[in-house]
């Protein structure tokens, strides 16, 4: 893992998005295309913007691959992570190659996902934009993670922890309101990336990013798991680095 600390979560968003257009204008120059995973939550919100800020990428040469999404949360709804991306991406964006939206309230769930497989499956990601819970969790894969399936999408079932953050984010009036399930990303599949941009500002992020960056590589804190991937850049701000011993910081 490369660490960077900025003081602000302005500055690490515009510095998180700019290694990841490294890393996009790198696949393009290479094989004409490039395949990108975005993440979404609240701690994307200043990567993002700053990634529809750069000008000169190519975005029709760009299929970009969505990270999670609740289970039963339709696009009307709030907290709905396709809103997000046709919001706060999409519509911010010349028109991209393919965007592979999940939908969370898919009448065949099973078809969505097989047909989300075998997409993500045709071709290498070069660069997968991803954060990190409160509870160490990577996409929605929560504690105690599956570190071991292969398949590219699946249905998990959320922790209270990971439920507490979303309802406490605002994005749901209270923890009731928060699905239980959701359909996730693999963690076999984000590692898959050629390179992995974990962006993640807040002090209330500090414990679950001590553990991932210092921490034991283990399920219980799932994010750990990118210790083993050689081009994984770690994006923090000072309140996210603060928990990290000296060296680190
Ligand atoms: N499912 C989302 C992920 O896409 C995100 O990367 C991560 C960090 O969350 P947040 O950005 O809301 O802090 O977990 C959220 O729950």
């Amino acid at each position: 893992m490369k660490i960077s600390i900025s003081d602000t979560k302005k500055q690490n968003g515009a510095l998180a998005a700019e290694a990841g257009v490294k890393a996009i204008r790198a696949a393009i120059a290479e094989k004409g295309h490039a395949r990108i995973i975005l993440a979404t939550g609240a701690s994307q919100f200043e990567m993002l913007e700053a990634l529809v800020q750069t000008p000169d990428i190519d975005w029709a040469k760009c299929d970009i691959f969505h990270l999670d999404e609740y289970v039963g949360v339709g696009e009307d709804h709030g907290a709905s992570f396709v809103r997000y991306l046709r919001e706060r991406f999409i519509a911010k964006v010349p028109a991209v190659a393919t965007f592979h939206a999940i939908d969370g309230q898919a009448a065949d769930m099973d078809r969505q996902i097989e047909a989300l497989n075998a997409a993500i499956s045709e071709a290498p990601i070069d660069v997968a934009f991803v954060g990190i819970g409160e509870n160490g969790h990577l996409a929605f894969n929560d504690p105690p993670a599956d570190f071991e399936t292969e398949v590219p999408y699946m249905i998990v079932t959320l922790d209270e922890a990971c439920r507490q953050q979303q309802a406490g984010e605002g994005w749901f009036e209270n923890l009731a309101a928060v699905p239980e399930q959701a359909i996730s990303m693999s963690v076999r599949q984000i590692l898959k990336s050629k390179v992995i941009i974990c962006t993640v500002p807040d002090e209330r992020k500090s414990d679950a990013v001590k553990g991932a960056v210092e921490g034991p590589v283990s399920n219980l804190c799932p994010a750990s798991i990118m210790q083993t991937h050689d081009q994984t850049y770690v994006f923090l701000d000072a309140a996210a680095a603060s928990k990290l011993s000296e060296s680190a910081a």
